[in-house]
């Protein structure tokens, strides 16, 4: 990377015991860039993350964060960095703009700039005219939105974000996307996010998908999805177990029957589709072609769904596809 990236790691690595959270990764995250870390529940990235916020202590390697060592530099990592982690840690008995103001003290944020800082970063996130209530009644939602500002308050030159609209209703979810393209416009600032929703990775410049402790492919969302090449194609039959052995002795193509359809991957699904109704042999009640998907990404590069992979339930059509 050309300029001096605002995350660089180097096989970093951390063994609980005997298990291997994260294993030996590597990559750097070019300031301004959205980066998101995307993998399912127990892949590494809280770990990951927390190395590079200095909460966690590496086995092995090196990570550095704006410059500074993760290990030998953590207060300047520190002052460096906002965080806004899957667990509240706002004071419930403090008003929204008590728990911003004490941030900013422990902070640093001279007391010059501290009342404009706190208003705008509280505006960004809507919560300006409640600024006087009790955190202990606020949403979740709102208590995340809060965390966000919180997050910013300092100007960090990196925003680490783990899980942010994780159990949030959809409409948080959009305003907090919203938060974060704004923030990419208007802040000089560099986001680092873990996410497990594949709708979210699509919003980052570049996703690392990683899995049991690995990184297994780190590009933007376009350059995956191109990647993988193959169209899936859904279709509704009568008979799906008749319909999944047509397709493998008339095509050679192994299918399954995912989301109540019987689907497959080909090269083109437009040009196929014709060529399914003239040569499968038995009638086809609907089809639907789409584009790969970053479910798709993720279940070549891994051989599961991210939602199996969490669910730890290795379906028929993982099972085929992996095998392909
Ligand atoms: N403090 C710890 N002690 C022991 N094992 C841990 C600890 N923290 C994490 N692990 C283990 O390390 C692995 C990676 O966990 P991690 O929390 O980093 O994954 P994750 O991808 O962030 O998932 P989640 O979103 O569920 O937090 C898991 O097997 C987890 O059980």
């Amino acid at each position: 990377m050309g300029e001096q990236a605002a995350v660089t790691v180097r096989d970093l690595t951390k063994t609980y015991g005997k298990v291997d959270a994260v294993k030996g990764v590597s990559f750097e995250v070019a300031p301004g860039e959205v980066f998101g870390f995307l993998g399912p529940n127990g892949a590494g990235k809280t770990t990951t993350i927390g190395m590079l916020c200095t909460l966690v202590e590496p086995t092995g390697g090196s990570a550095t964060v704006a410059g500074h060592d993760v290990v030998t530099r953590r207060d300047e990592v520190r002052r460096n960095i906002g965080l806004v982690f899957q667990d509240p840690t706002l004071d419930g008995y403090l008003s929204a703009e008590q728990n911003l103001r004490f941030h900013a003290e422990l902070y640093g944020v001279p007391r010059s700039v501290m009342g404009e800082r706190i208003r705008w970063v509280m505006e960004m996130v809507a919560l300006w005219d409640r600024k006087d209530a009790k955190v202990m009644t606020f949403s979740g939602g709102m208590k995340r939105r809060l965390e966000i500002a919180r997050g910013l308050l300092h100007s960090p030159r990196v925003l680490f974000l783990d899980e942010p609209t994780v159990g949030l209703d959809p409409q948080t979810r959009a305003a907090i996307w919203g938060y974060i393209n704004e923030l990419r416009r208007t802040e000089d600032i560099t986001i680092f996010m873990t996410t497990h929703y594949m709708d979210e990775a699509e919003y980052c410049d570049r996703i690392a998908i990683i899995d049991h402790g690995e990184i297994v492919v780190i590009d933007s969302p376009e350059e995956l999805k191109a990647g993988v090449g193959e169209d899936r194609v859904q279709i509704h039959t009568g008979d799906d177990t008749a319909a999944i052995e047509a397709l493998r002795d008339r095509f050679g193509i192994e299918a399954a029957v995912r989301e109540g359809a019987v689907t497959f991957a080909v090269a083109s699904g437009e040009r196929f589709v014709p060529r399914l109704f003239a040569e499968l042999g038995m009638p086809i009640t609907s089809v639907s072609v789409s584009r790969p998907s970053l479910d798709d990404v993720f279940m070549a590069h891994t051989g599961s769904t991210i939602r199996d992979a969490e669910s730890g339930d290795g379906m028929a059509w993982m099972r085929t596809m992996a095998r392909r």
